[in-house]
């Protein structure tokens, strides 16, 4: 498989300096530094509770860092009306581990309602078409009228990625998109995130324990050990190393 390049000359679509967070005694991040670039694909690797959903959380605004800056599309999150934070988070499109579909809504439904609710001056037939040519994008359109239950976990993954892409985000955040899914599906899900990444030029943070995964789609990785990212680089770089906190995840992913 070859290595992605880095794109560390386009410009910054996410900008974090000395990020810091606690809850109660529990120091989580402390002095996180991390910029997403434009078009790239950034890998966020660490163990459980180590804060990858928190950092995330505070990306979109959804928790307040206790100390630090976090600049989003040139909007610094904590300094933002909440009118101006709900139109930011417009651009920023979350993909939830569990799909998170509507299960009483058909495939279509699900589409539709996001454009319907943000996007009110749509016609009916632009709603048709954006639901279309997303389902098709993502090769499911032949599921349009079915119910989330008749899908497999696989599609399921997708119909939520197409969803959190019709409204055409400039960053995704990926949270574990092959969680709980055969190797053979989880290779498809890796080819849709650069499918997603080729076609509409978006951004995206994934969030992965899945190095094959990482390996796919990141063109740069960072692993948050100890509240900051300690290891950041091409997959080559992150992993070559004898830092016991990091050989594990390498050695668990690759038996060699
Ligand atoms: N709202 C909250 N209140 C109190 N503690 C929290 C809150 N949110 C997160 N935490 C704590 O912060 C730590 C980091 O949690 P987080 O969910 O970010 O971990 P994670 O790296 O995403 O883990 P996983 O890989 O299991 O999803 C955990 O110890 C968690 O209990």
């Amino acid at each position: 498989m070859e290595e992605k390049p880095t794109l560390k000359n386009s410009t910054k679509v996410i900008e974090i300096k000395g990020l810091n967070k606690s809850f109660g005694n529990y120091h989580v991040l402390k002095g996180v530094d991390l910029d997403l670039y434009k078009g790239e694909n950034l890998v966020v690797l660490g163990k459980s509770g180590t804060g990858k959903s928190v950092l995330i959380k505070i990306i979109v605004g959804l928790l307040t860092p206790d100390a630090g800056q976090v600049s989003v599309l040139n909007q610094h999150v904590d300094q933002i009306t909440y009118k101006e934070l709900l139109a930011l988070r417009l651009k920023v499109g979350f993909s939830f581990q569990n799909s998170a579909l509507y299960d009483s809504m058909t495939v279509r439904e699900n589409l539709e309602f996001p454009l319907v609710r943000n996007q009110k001056s749509l016609t009916k037939r632009e709603v048709n078409m954006a639901v279309e040519e997303m389902l098709d994008a993502v090769g499911l359109l032949q599921t349009i009228n079915q119910m989330p239950s008749e899908l497999s976990g696989g599609q399921r993954k997708r119909i939520g990625i197409a969803r959190t892409l019709i409204l055409r985000p400039e960053i995704m955040l990926y949270d574990e998109p092959t969680a709980g899914l055969d190797p053979i599906t989880c290779l498809e899900i890796n080819n849709l995130i650069n499918e997603v990444q080729e076609r509409f030029h978006t951004s995206s943070i994934v969030i992965t324990h899945d190095l094959t995964c990482a390996k796919a789609v990141g063109n740069r990785v960072a692993m948050l050990l100890d509240g900051q990212f300690q290891r950041l680089g091409t997959f080559e770089e992150v992993f070559n190393t004898n830092d016991e906190r990091v050989k594990p995840f390498y050695d668990y992913n690759f038996i060699h």
